[in-house]
């Protein structure tokens, strides 16, 4: 048996994702029959204290050591620069706000580390943009964790649904939403602008993933972005989006999508539902991590298929990075940097319509 890949991990922000995350890196990868990649982690910072840094590694220690599982030392900083001058750094896990993203990232890759980082990617395509060519030119691996598309289920749908030989025949049409109830308060993260709030950038990504993940990639879509209409309704608290409906035409595939998300008003029953010829697919919320999925073919009773996740299911996105940076590759194929642009620019065209923006975190610091 040859020697698993080692990658070492310093986690960047100590908020609730990054606790998720960094627990799911550390469960041993024989949880999900994995054996030719492992994860270590070395570092842990916060902006904001070093005690925060502590408590967040006294805290994933103690979970760990509950389920058996072992960490080796990691050290705390007190500030994001601090942990980017370690060496024993190979790649950084930024789960900040999206308003942070854009400048963290800049300076992970200035520092020559690999970065994978939270979903929104950025605030706006152009600094997506410039994160992907910076990162290139650098020759440093870098991607936007969407997570939700390393499930292998989720890997089987997409291949079925992108066959020249689909059992969901031609495909209609489709609905997504990922909405929550959460109706404040204003200085709730979903809420602030200055961290990027809105219901877009947070939950309105997923259904555009799907979409993504379901069509973008259908031989006759030939890599087309679709075009773009949306009706956005902005919250009284802050003037972020609370709803957006979003319609993405796909002309190559004679079909139309429609995404929404909203802040208020969670989703029932099913998140996504494709209309095929000869039968539709039903996914049940949150579309950030279905438990399952239902094929119901036209005349046929529905068929349930559980999605078994170990953890919370971040592990996966993990072992691709890890893959891709053994074999030097800059990007994921699963979620190349083509893919984040095209759904950043979506959503770019839906905030500008709703008139939705974010000064000058917007700009692009170079
Ligand atoms: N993949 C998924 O399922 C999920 C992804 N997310 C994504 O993760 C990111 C963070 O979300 P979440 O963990 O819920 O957020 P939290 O508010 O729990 O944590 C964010 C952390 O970011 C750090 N931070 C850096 N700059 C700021 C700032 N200006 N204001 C506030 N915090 C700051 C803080 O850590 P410190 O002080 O230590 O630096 C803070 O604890 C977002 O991009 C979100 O979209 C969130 C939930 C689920
Ligand atoms: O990515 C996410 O998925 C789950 C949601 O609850 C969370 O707000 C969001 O950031």
């Amino acid at each position: 048996m040859t020697t698993p890949f080692n990658l070492k991990w310093g986690i960047l922000a100590t908020g609730r994702i990054s606790h998720t995350f960094t627990k799911d890196i550390l469960a041993p990868p024989s949880t999900r029959n994995v054996s030719d990649v492992s994860h270590t982690l070395v570092a842990v910072a916060s902006s904001s204290s070093i005690d925060k840094a502590h408590t967040f590694i006294k805290d994933v220690e103690e979970e760990l050591k509950t389920a058996q599982f072992q960490t080796g030392p990691v050290k705390a900083f007190g500030s994001y620069a601090d942990l980017l001058k370690n060496p024993e750094v190979q790649i950084v896990y930024i789960g900040s706000p999206h308003s942070d993203h854009y400048k963290t990232c800049l300076m992970a890759l200035k520092a020559g580390k690999h970065v994978l980082c939270e979903k929104a990617f950025t605030l706006n395509a152009a600094q997506t943009a410039h994160l992907c060519t910076f990162a290139k030119s650098q020759k440093l691996f870098l991607m936007e964790a969407q997570w939700t598309r390393f499930f292998p289920n989720i890997l089987h749908l997409q291949s079925l649904l992108n066959s020249p030989d689909s059992p969901f025949g031609r495909i209609y049409r489709a609905f997504a939403d990922f909405s929550i109830h959460v109706p404040g308060p204003a200085t709730h993260r979903l809420y602030d602008p200055k961290q990027g709030g809105g219901a877009l950038l947070d939950l309105g990504v997923y259904p555009i993933l799907w979409m993504f993940i379901l069509f973008y990639r259908n031989p006759q879509n030939a890599l087309t972005a679709p075009t773009v209409t949306a009706s956005v309704i902005n919250t009284p608290l802050t003037g972020v989006d609370e709803q957006d409906i979003v319609v993405l035409k796909w002309d190559k595939l004679g079909m139309q999508t429609t995404c929404s998300t909203s802040l208020v008003g969670r989703t029932e029953e099913w998140a996504l539902i494709v209309y095929g010829e000869k039968g539709n697919l039903l996914v049940p919320p949150p579309l950030s991590r279905p438990s399952s999925y239902t094929v119901h073919m036209h005349g046929a009773e529905p068929v349930a298929h559980n999605l078994d996740i170990p953890g919370m299911g971040m592990h996966w996105e993990a072992d691709f990075v890890a893959r891709s940076i053994a074999k030097g590759e800059l990007e994921n194929p699963i979620m190349p940097h083509q893919e984040s642009l095209e759904i950043m620019k979506i959503m770019d065209e839906v905030r500008k319509i709703g008139g939705v923006n974010y000064g000058e975190l917007e700009d692009l610091e170079v």
